[in-house]
């Protein structure tokens, strides 16, 4: 499959069910000896995962846990008025602090209230839907004004020129995806998006980036965080994989005896507590058993990974062949 990129020239379609990476000899006595940790502004940290920040997703006593851990979380925005608090309550606690912020009048605000009270998060992240936008860049010069220690995270884009526009204003680290999570309805909605190719967007983006991408939403199975790093990513946001947890937020329901977790969109009813700009819908998800099994379980797959790569950490998964199977739109979702 292909299409035409913005210069008019020919580039392949495809999404992670459509790749398969292709082995090389292994150098590896045993997948343990392989290293998954990865740099991302100026820590490293266990996996190059991170949970989505949305509501259903992660809350504070998970994000404590994952910092303690050394894994990189990215606290959602949606209690405002605790961020101040969360930042100092991290930083007591001898852990970084990450939150996300959106654009509106009071999010500028924020940024400044946390420069007076002199509290720096070691992350931000401007969380809203279209990133490429004039509002984005001005919050990004906002904060690296205010909060010049701060590694800012900006998104989300799907094109190479929201990338650089976002990287040329002071991004430190941008976020690809418009559409491809699972409980997304942007595509259907309005047309537009990554969705059904958020691997070749990702692809697309990281030609054009000079800083570090985060591919966010459409990761279905653990392979597909190795075929994220080959086509760019430092990082892979994951929303569904971690959705149903013991420690994850989501209100637990009972349907028919079976215990399931409720997952639902940040730009979905639920989440706004109204029927207006809807993008996301909700979906029920089995139980999954704890968080720290599933961490381990991609550690293991990502190690396995990287000895089919014939390397011994991540960076072999950025030059493995690949082969193009098959071709899909809609990633074996549903409305
Ligand atoms: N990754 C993805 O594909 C998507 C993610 N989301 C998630 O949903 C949450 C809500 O996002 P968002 O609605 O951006 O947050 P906000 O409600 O904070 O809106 C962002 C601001 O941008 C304006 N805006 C203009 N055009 C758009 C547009 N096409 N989509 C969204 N806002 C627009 C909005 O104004 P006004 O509301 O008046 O238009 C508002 O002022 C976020 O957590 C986001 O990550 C939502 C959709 C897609
Ligand atoms: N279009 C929408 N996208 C959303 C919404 N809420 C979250 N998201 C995005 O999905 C990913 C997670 O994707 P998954 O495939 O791993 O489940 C998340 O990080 C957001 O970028 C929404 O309401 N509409």
């Amino acid at each position: 499959m292909f299409g035409f990129n913005e210069r008019k020239t020919v580039m392949q379609i495809f999404d992670y069910e459509d790749i398969q990476l292709i082995p090389n000899k292994c150098i590896v006595r045993s997948r343990a000896e392989v290293d998954t940790t990865t740099e991302f502004g100026g820590r490293t940290f266990k996996l190059p995962v991170v949970p989505a920040n949305m509501q259903t997703i992660i809350d504070e006593p998970l994000a404590k846990w994952l910092a303690q851990h050394d894994y990189f979380y990215i606290m959602h925005r949606f209690n405002p008025e605790r961020r101040l608090a969360f930042v100092k309550e991290m930083h007591q606690a001898g852990l970084f602090a990450s939150i996300s912020v959106g654009v509106k009048d009071s999010e500028f605000a924020l940024i400044e209230q946390l420069a007076s009270a002199d509290l720096v998060p070691e992350y931000i992240t401007i969380d809203i839907a279209h990133g490429h936008a004039q509002i984005v860049i001005d919050m990004i010069q906002h904060i690296k004004r205010l909060l010049p220690a701060s590694f800012v995270i900006a998104g989300n884009v799907g094109t190479p020129e929201g990338v650089r526009e976002l990287e040329n204003a002071g991004a430190d680290a941008t976020k690809v995806g418009i559409g491809p999570g699972k409980v997304c309805i942007t595509k259907l909605k309005t047309g537009f998006g990554t969705g059904g190719w958020q691997l070749a967007a990702l692809r697309w983006c990281a030609k054009a980036a000079r800083k570090p991408i985060i591919t966010d939403g459409g990761i279905r199975n653990n392979g597909d965080i190795a075929k994220s790093l080959r086509f760019g990513a430092t990082m892979c946001m994951i929303g569904s994989l971690f959705a149903g947890h013991e420690e994850t937020p989501g209100r637990h329901v009972t349907v028919d005896g079976q215990e399931y977790q409720e997952y639902y969109g940040s730009a979905s009813e639920y989440q706004k507590g109204q029927h207006k700009n809807v993008e996301g819908k909700k979906i029920l998800l089995p139980i999954k058993g704890k968080i720290a099994d599933t961490l381990n379980e991609m550690h293991e797959d990502l190690q396995s990974a990287v000895s089919y790569a014939g390397g011994r950490d991540l960076a072999a998964l950025t030059k493995v062949d690949y082969v193009i199977v098959k071709n899909s739109i809609f990633n074996g979702d549903q409305y």
